[in-house]
């Protein structure tokens, strides 16, 4: 049984053990075998690994998309048994909004459908958050007639305007050219540094794991295993810690026979 603990001291998700696996026919996939990490209230949670171990598979059982076969997900203490408002995702796909409605409209949308709010009150939040994304010019206009890197931003404000518990975000500017990317990175902590959201954000670039994140979960190829925990460093691109960082990460990825290894927690 769980002990009640303050608030302050229970992490905000604890995914323990973690095995989840895909049944194709007759073949059975194991996309994270025995994974555990705990994402505290106000982390930028970084899941960080090579294509196909099992970070967006990770992502949705989060999300409650999906059960794992082993081990438990909890949030906030309790366990996850489904989807719900408290946990919002972001994915990668320029075509998540809806294109019959306009960018206020979208924003609203989950307000309204899940019955979280009052049309008045989810019309201020489209506001306040199409704001804190930049985009208050833009509010009547449909996706169609936006970049990609905005209609990115407007994914992103619909997700924080239902406040919920945790953003899921699977690769959201891995389609983005490098220069957008490199601008959405640095509005997202701008948005953090203002709002405090906490945040499971999924990449496979090392560069963006170390940027966007303050913690960085480093899974080892398929099947995903956790290879190490690291602490990010807050200086920029180019600088010491960031390379000294970089390259840590790149020998436990890229280096033989790292998969074997205990995991490292720093
Ligand atoms: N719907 C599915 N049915 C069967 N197998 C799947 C399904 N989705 C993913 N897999 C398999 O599960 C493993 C993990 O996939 P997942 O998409 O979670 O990896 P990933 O780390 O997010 O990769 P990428 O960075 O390429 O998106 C892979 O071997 C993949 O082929």
């Amino acid at each position: 049984m769980q002990r009640d603990l303050p608030a302050a001291a229970t992490p905000l998700l604890q995914v323990q053990g973690v095995t989840l696996q895909y049944r194709t026919g007759r073949h059975l996939v194991t996309a994270t075998q025995r994974v555990s990490f705990e994402v505290h209230r106000g982390d930028r949670f970084v899941l960080l690994g090579p294509s196909g171990c099992g970070k967006s598979t990770l992502l949705k059982a989060v999300g409650g998309f999906m059960a794992p076969v082993e081990g438990q997900i909890r949030l906030d203490g309790r366990e996850v048994r489904g989807a719900g408002p408290d946990r919002m995702m972001v994915f990668q796909e320029f075509d998540q909004l809806l294109p019959w409605k306009t960018v206020r409209q979208n924003v609203m949308f989950p307000l309204l459908a899940s019955r979280r709010v009052a049309r008045a009150e989810a019309a201020a939040r489209a506001v306040k958050y199409i704001a804190k994304v930049g985009l208050d010019q833009f509010a009547d206009l449909h996706p169609h007639m936006l970049s990609g890197g905005m209609k990115q931003r407007v994914a992103i404000a619909r997700a924080m305007a239902m406040e919920p518990a945790m953003l899921l975000m699977d690769e959201p500017y891995a389609a983005l050219d490098a220069l957008t990317r490199r601008k959405m990175q640095r509005e997202l902590l701008r948005l953090w540094d203002d709002t405090r959201f906490t945040a499971l954000f999924v990449t496979h670039s090392i560069e963006e794991a170390i940027i966007v994140g303050t913690r960085i979960l480093v899974l080892s190829p398929h099947p995903g295993r956790v290879r190490a925990e690291l602490d990010s460093v807050t200086e920029g691109p180019g600088s010491p810690g960031f390379g000294a960082l970089q390259a840590r990460i790149e020998e436990m990825l890229f280096a033989p026979g790292q998969a074997a290894q205990e995991p490292v927690h720093a």
